[in-house]
């Protein structure tokens, strides 16, 4: 049989005239050129499907327009070109198009005092639309960070001032006493309690950006949260990590101030919504905070 003579169903007039917002894939294995490394990519490509008439779209052809992916660095003009290839090839049909790329960024990341340095994966996902010849691109991030309840602190210490006093109360101070008594777990009996967290970092990148700025949107939040998660860690990494902790008492309200006023501060964000979360040691439940900017 000829490719002629081969059955063309999504060309059929539909049954139901009816037009779609999303028609595509999801899942499709793609090779990025991203930051001088290839990375596996899981890719979503899609159209609108404007002509309820037709019965289907053309999936091979967004399909092959990802090969793009293979050729060129990943970038906002890389993404814009695909996403006008797929109205191209699907005129009278399509009036959007859109891509959802996910994958994990691998950032090598220093100790906090030792020469030690170990690998972390960033799970990053990219939206890209283009509608009317508008187009907008979505960078999100996810940040894991470590946060000490500020409440649990205050109570902890409280605690230790009670002890201090039975224990103090009716004797003169030696320094001595008092230094060994601060090293003591009797001293000290009380620990607040600190959780790994989460933020989720949706930001919507200024049009004519073009380089992906994924490590500067992951640095700016590490550095505004003060205590992200750490990967090689000998005991000095680990006292400075406490000391870290000690200094950035976090509720989940207080970290999601922090990364909206930190992100507005970033030149090519046009806009942000951002959702941290605290997985309790106190609860088995999460605290959760939102923020939103020009979104
Ligand atoms: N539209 C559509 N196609 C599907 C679906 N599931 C599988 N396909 C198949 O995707 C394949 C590619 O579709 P097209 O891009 O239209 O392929 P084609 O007609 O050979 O290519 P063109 O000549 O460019 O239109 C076809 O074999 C479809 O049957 C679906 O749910 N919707």
């Amino acid at each position: 049989m000829s490719a002629l003579t081969l059955p063309d169903i999504a060309a059929q007039l539909s049954q139901q005239a009816l037009p779609l917002d999303w028609v595509g894939m999801c899942g499709i294995a793609a090779p990025l050129h991203f930051d001088g490394q290839v990375i596996r990519a899981s890719v979503d490509a899609g159209v609108s499907l404007d002509d309820g008439e037709s019965r289907g779209i053309h999936m091979s052809r967004l399909y092959l327009a990802l090969e793009a992916f293979e050729h060129e660095p990943l970038s906002a003009a890389l993404l814009r070109r695909l996403l006008e290839r797929f109205l191209d090839s699907h005129q009278g049909l399509s009036a959007s198009a859109f891509l959802r790329l996910r994958f994990d960024v691998m950032l090598k990341r220093s100790a906090l005092v030792s020469a030690l340095a170990g690998w972390k994966a960033y799970p990053i996902e990219l939206n890209a639309e283009l509608t009317d010849g508008v187009f907008h691109v979505e960078l999100n991030a996810q940040v894991d960070y470590s946060s000490t309840c500020p409440c649990s602190a205050a109570l902890a210490r409280q605690l230790i001032q009670q002890q201090f006093l039975t224990d103090f109360g009716n004797r003169s101070l030696s320094h001595e006493a008092v230094l060994s008594w601060l090293g003591s777990a009797q001293g000290i009996l009380a620990t607040p309690h600190s959780q790994r967290s989460t933020a989720y970092l949706q930001t919507r990148l200024h049009a004519g950006v073009d380089e992906l700025p994924v490590r500067a949107l992951i640095d700016h939040a590490e550095s505004a949260l003060g205590t992200a998660v750490q990967t090689a860690v000998k005991r000095a990494d680990e006292q400075a990590f406490a000391l870290a902790n000690g200094q950035n008492l976090m509720f989940c309200e207080d970290a999601a101030r922090r990364l909206n006023l930190a992100l507005k501060r970033l030149p090519w964000i046009a806009g942000f919504n951002l959702r941290v979360e605290h997985a309790e040691s106190l609860h088995a439940h999460d605290a959760v905070a939102h923020s939103q900017w020009q979104w």
